[in-house]
């Protein structure tokens, strides 16, 4: 039997993220086009005789039942009263509170793990449903791809194609919280939807530069207005050579994309040099999955 497993955790961006609704509960019905990108994280799973015990080389996240791999643990501990204990070592990559699901990721990571180890047999449907009691984002983080996530973003339709695009995230020195920039929302303002169909169709199509001028994020607004910087920063990406500018999820990482790896590697080096230390700069790309088992 595995004593032992090593996962990595992709991170997510939003192709397209629209608001349709707001509940009654105060979530909101989205229509979002949900896409894996390969900057991750690094978990490693091992059992141990009792209790859920995290260690991480992050300062920026918490290590107890607040954190989303010790609630994934919890979760599936109490509901198949399993025995023994997990201890999880968390090697952060992704930017936390950044709008790339980062504690989603790690969550779906955690479920995965504890289903392989403790022999649970939970199929991928299973393993959605338990991670939609932890977050709207963690059932899309279960698989990840290329994904038409509808409902509060856990009703997942998989568009089976994976565009390949390359991009330059940047990341400025301050979180977003998701709660607060739902909240600021206002529906009833006349606001431009963003054009689900039309993406839809550059991705079926696989036109790159229709795809790119497609992407659109409903909550930039939302979040643009209250950062001020933010706009600052989607000129400085424009005028390094992107394409086209990005917010991923409610913020704040801001996404630069590019017609190819070398001038998303340009874009990457000129952003570097002008951005000061504190903000991340990362040259990444779209991939297929979510969750790498090694
Ligand atoms: C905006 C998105 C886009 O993918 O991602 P992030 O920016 O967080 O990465 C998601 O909708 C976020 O998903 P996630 O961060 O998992 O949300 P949750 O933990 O479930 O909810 C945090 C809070 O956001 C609000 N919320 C979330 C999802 C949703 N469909 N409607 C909402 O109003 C609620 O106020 C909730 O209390
Ligand atoms: N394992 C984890 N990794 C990242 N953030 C976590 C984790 N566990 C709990 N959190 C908390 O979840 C919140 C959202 O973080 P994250 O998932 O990175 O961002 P986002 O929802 O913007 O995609 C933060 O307040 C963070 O402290």
């Amino acid at each position: 039997m595995v004593q032992d497993l090593a996962l990595t955790t992709q991170a997510k961006i939003n192709l397209i993220l629209d608001v349709v609704n707001r509940r009654v509960d105060g979530y909101h019905e989205v229509e979002m086009i949900m896409q894996s990108i390969d900057l991750a994280d690094e978990l490693y799973f091992t059992k141990i005789e009792e209790g859920i015990i995290l260690e991480t080389d992050s300062t920026k996240i918490p290590t107890g039942p607040q954190n989303l791999v010790y609630k994934a643990a919890n979760l599936l501990f109490n509901k198949y009263n399993l025995a023994g204990g997990i201890k999880v070592k968390i090697s952060k990559t992704i930017p936390v509170a950044a709008g790339l699901a980062g504690g989603s990721t790690n969550a779906a990571a955690t479920l995965i793990a504890i289903n392989k180890l403790w022999e649970l047999n939970l199929t991928v449907h299973e393993l959605r449903s338990l991670g939609a009691e932890l977050g709207a984002d963690v059932p899309f983080c279960i698989k990840g791809g290329t994904v038409l996530a509808t409902g509060i973003g856990t009703e997942l339709e998989p568009l089976k194609v994976t565009p390949r695009l390359d991009l330059v995230l940047v990341n400025p020195p301050f979180s977003v919280s998701t709660a607060e920039i739902y909240q600021s929302l206002d529906l009833e303002t006349a606001i431009k939807h963003p054009n689900l169909d039309e993406m839809i169709q550059a991705l079926k199509e696989e036109k790159k530069l229709d795809i790119i001028f497609a992407m659109d994020n409903l909550l930039t607004h939302v979040t643009m207005n209250r950062y001020e910087e933010l706009k600052k920063l989607e000129n400085l990406i424009l005028e390094q050579g992107a394409k086209k500018v990005l917010m991923s999820g409610s913020g704040p990482t801001m996404l630069g994309f590019t017609m190819n790896k070398a001038a998303a590697e340009k874009l990457e080096a000129r952003l570097r040099a002008k951005l000061p230390k504190e903000y991340v700069v990362k040259r990444t790309k779209t991939t297929s999955q979510g969750i790498i088992i090694k």
